[in-house]
């Protein structure tokens, strides 16, 4: 399909024939080599892949912070050409202001888009009780647990109210439980206040949990090597006891397979 029909006919994101090249001293990286993806309005794809297989990459680029090398990213019928408020991101390294209350951060991107004081601290009580937060609004981020602190960061990222959710590895520095509470949490925030959501992680499980779909990648150059549709087999709303399905195994073993096969080439 050509970007102006894809403009035409579709909401939702759509990567584009995506390439990119990174030039170094040491020579030219091939990180994405023509990657394609739609992602529909409102749906959770998850992006899985072995270690360096432009995971971020891609989600950099879709957020506008990388430039493609050749190919373009639609969001919402429009050709993006750098960050913007239809697109928030979320990191593994929380990112917060340390010198910031809680409620200053989730407020910072409202401040730029020139909301008033009473908005923006009205909008910084909603999505701090969203993501579990109330009470703490006064606080700053070094008296939060981990969990907390990318709570603080969720929120900060949906109180611009974009259209798509990136997140990258955004429980990757959290231990086991935490790191469950937290996916039962996005997946309750997601249900309650939609959003297109493209999540970039290293656990199977998590991807499988989470996401409509999982695209997995191939070691690099990255290229989109299988899409799984997990909302054929998995229904919403979910909960934890899916994990230990049938259906659930099934998906783990093939996204483990496709994995093992990328990691092995990197052996060779
Ligand atoms: N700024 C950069 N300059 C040069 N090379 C880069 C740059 N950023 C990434 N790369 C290279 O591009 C490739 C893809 O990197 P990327 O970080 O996107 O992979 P990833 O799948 O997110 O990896 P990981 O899972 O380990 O985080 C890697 O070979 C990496 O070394």
């Amino acid at each position: 399909m050509r970007i102006k029909d894809i403009e035409n006919t579709n909401t939702g994101l759509t990567v584009e024939n995506v390439t990119k090249i990174y030039k170094t001293k040491k020579g030219d990286i091939l990180a994405l080599d023509n990657v394609s993806l739609h992602v529909q309005s409102n749906e959770f794809l998850a992006l899985l892949g072995t270690s360096g297989c432009g995971k971020s990459t891609l989600l950099r680029i879709i957020c506008g912070l990388e430039k493609t090398t050749e190919g373009s990213i639609i969001n919402q019928r429009k050709v993006i050409a750098g960050p913007g408020a239809d697109r928030g991101m979320v990191f593994q390294a929380y990112n917060l202001f340390p010198w910031m209350t809680i409620s200053e951060n989730i407020q910072f991107g409202l401040k730029q888009k020139n909301a008033s004081r009473k908005q923006a601290r009205e909008i910084a009580e909603h999505y701090a009780e969203l993501v579990g937060l109330k009470g703490f609004e006064n606080q700053y981020p070094n008296s939060l647990s981990g969990g907390m602190r990318q709570r603080v960061a969720i929120a900060r990222a949906l109180a611009n109210d974009p259209s798509v959710l990136l997140l990258d590895e955004p429980f990757g520095a959290l231990d086991m439980q935490t790191r469950g509470v937290m996916q039962e949490l996005l997946l309750d925030i997601w249900q309650k206040s939609p959003k297109t959501i493209i999540m970039v992680t290293h656990d199977i499980d998590e991807a499988i949990f989470l996401a409509d779909r999982v695209a997995i990648m191939s070691a690099r150059p990255g290229r989109i090597k299988e899409i799984l549709d997990i909302k054929e087999g998995i229904s919403r709303p979910r909960n934890y006891h899916i994990k230990t399905s049938q259906e659930f195994i099934a998906y783990k073993e093939r996204a483990t397979d496709i994995i093992r096969e990328e990691s092995m080439k990197l052996l060779k």
